[in-house]
């Protein structure tokens, strides 16, 4: 059984991608300093799977310590690289945060993937390489533009990075760059955690239906787009997961050509923040308490992924439907509402 390493596994997608490459037949730890997520997330992946899952609390900015780890485990075959700080706004106010922490971690770990002769890594990227295109469905060729935040940068640098990397060790290499992950494991025992008052558009909805929120802003109706707000490619959370595991089985299997490969994840569908709203007042059966507010700062005003590579060269079929989507995230509310005991005592557990 191959041993793949989760960094960042107690995080929304790491969690999700934990469970799915699990129920495919692969060993996994985690390592994850929780400073972003809570533990007891684990909890969720172990119930779904009925398998433990082992997390090195350990900050990757730690050579040392993130060295004991390969040297504790010395058989792991690839590693899937999540840990990161996320939010475009604080890497605004803290750019030296983001780049100590999201790329020093990186090159620790490829310190470590040298040292260790580690075949595989799938890195997290992000559509925001491709900052505002001039189209709005980009493919991977669609050129990289300045990025609008320093944690846009962070991305784009990373990817870099990579790619020398690559030449220089012959490491097998992909860079996923993701659209916009939404929903939950259709368990409700996963799925995102913000952290403070939500950013995301997704748990502004459900936080706000909850009852959390007293209102939710839609940031701008007077884009140029079908009905005047912005266009986005969302994507559920468990089919990003999934992409994951055909990632790892396509360097398994050789097919990786160029030794550093990219591929979009989105569904190819753009879909409006009022359809969004729409979509889920429809699933939930809740009507939402919005307003519309002026634009947000930096927000890109439309794009969607053409999918094409990551559908015929990894066999990836992003079936879930926004329907799907707002369903499982709206699941997720209820349940975190009614378990909030858990995650309270858990978050005791946090540093
Ligand atoms: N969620 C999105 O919308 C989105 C979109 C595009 C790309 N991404 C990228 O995908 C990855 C995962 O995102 P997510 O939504 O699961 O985020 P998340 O915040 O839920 O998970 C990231 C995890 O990394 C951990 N972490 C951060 N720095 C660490 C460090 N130095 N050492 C150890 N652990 C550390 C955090 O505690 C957290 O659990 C990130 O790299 C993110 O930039 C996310
Ligand atoms: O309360 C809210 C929150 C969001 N939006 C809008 O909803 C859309 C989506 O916003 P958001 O969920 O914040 O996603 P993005 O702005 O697309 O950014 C996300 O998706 C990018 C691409 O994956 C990642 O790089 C970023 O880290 C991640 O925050 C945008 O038009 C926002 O203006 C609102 O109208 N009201």
């Amino acid at each position: 059984m191959k041993k793949i390493m989760v960094t960042g596994g107690t995080g929304y997608i790491g969690s999700h991608t934990l469970v799915d490459l699990i129920e495919n037949g692969y060993d996994v730890i985690s390592v994850d300093n929780n400073s972003r997520s809570n533990p007891a997330m684990l909890r969720g992946v172990e119930k779904i799977t009925g398998k433990p899952v082992k997390n090195y609390k350990v900050d990757l900015c730690n050579f040392d310590d993130t060295f004991a780890i390969f040297q504790e485990n010395p058989d792991i075959s690839g590693i899937i690289h999540f840990a990161a700080y996320k939010a475009v706004g604080e890497s605004v106010e803290k750019p030296l945060m983001y780049f100590e922490n999201n790329l020093v971690s990186l090159i620790n770990l490829l310190k470590c993937v040298q040292e260790f002769n580690v075949p595989w890594f799938v890195f997290s990227s992000s559509c925001t390489v491709y900052g505002n295109p001039d189209h709005s469905m980009v493919t991977e060729e669609t050129p990289p533009k300045p990025a609008a935040s320093p944690y846009g940068y962070t991305k784009q640098m990373g990817e870099q990075i990579l790619g020398e990397f690559q030449k220089a060790s012959n490491v097998q290499t992909i860079l996923l760059r993701y659209f916009n992950p939404v929903g939950a494991h259709p368990s409700a025992l996963i799925g995102e955690l913000p952290i403070g008052k939500p950013q995301n558009l997704v748990p502004a909805i459900t936080q706000t239906a909850i009852g959390k929120l007293p209102k939710m802003m839609v940031f701008g109706d007077d884009y140029p787009t079908r009905d005047g707000s912005c266009v986005r490619d969302y994507i559920h959370v468990c089919d990003i997961a999934h992409a994951h595991t055909l990632a790892i089985q396509y360097l398994e299997e050789c097919r990786n050509n160029s030794g550093c490969e990219v591929f979009n994840l989105g569904t190819g569908n753009g879909v409006t923040v009022l359809e969004a709203i729409h979509a889920f007042e429809k699933v939930s059966g809740v009507k939402l308490n919005y307003e519309i507010g002026p634009r947000r700062p930096g927000d890109i005003v439309a794009i969607y992924a053409n999918n094409d590579k990551a559908k015929s060269r990894l066999g990836w079929d992003p079936a879930r439907s926004l329907d799907e989507m707002m369903d499982t995230a709206w699941r997720w509310e209820l349940k975190l509402k009614n378990d909030e005991q858990m995650f309270t005592s858990a978050k005791s557990e946090l540093n």
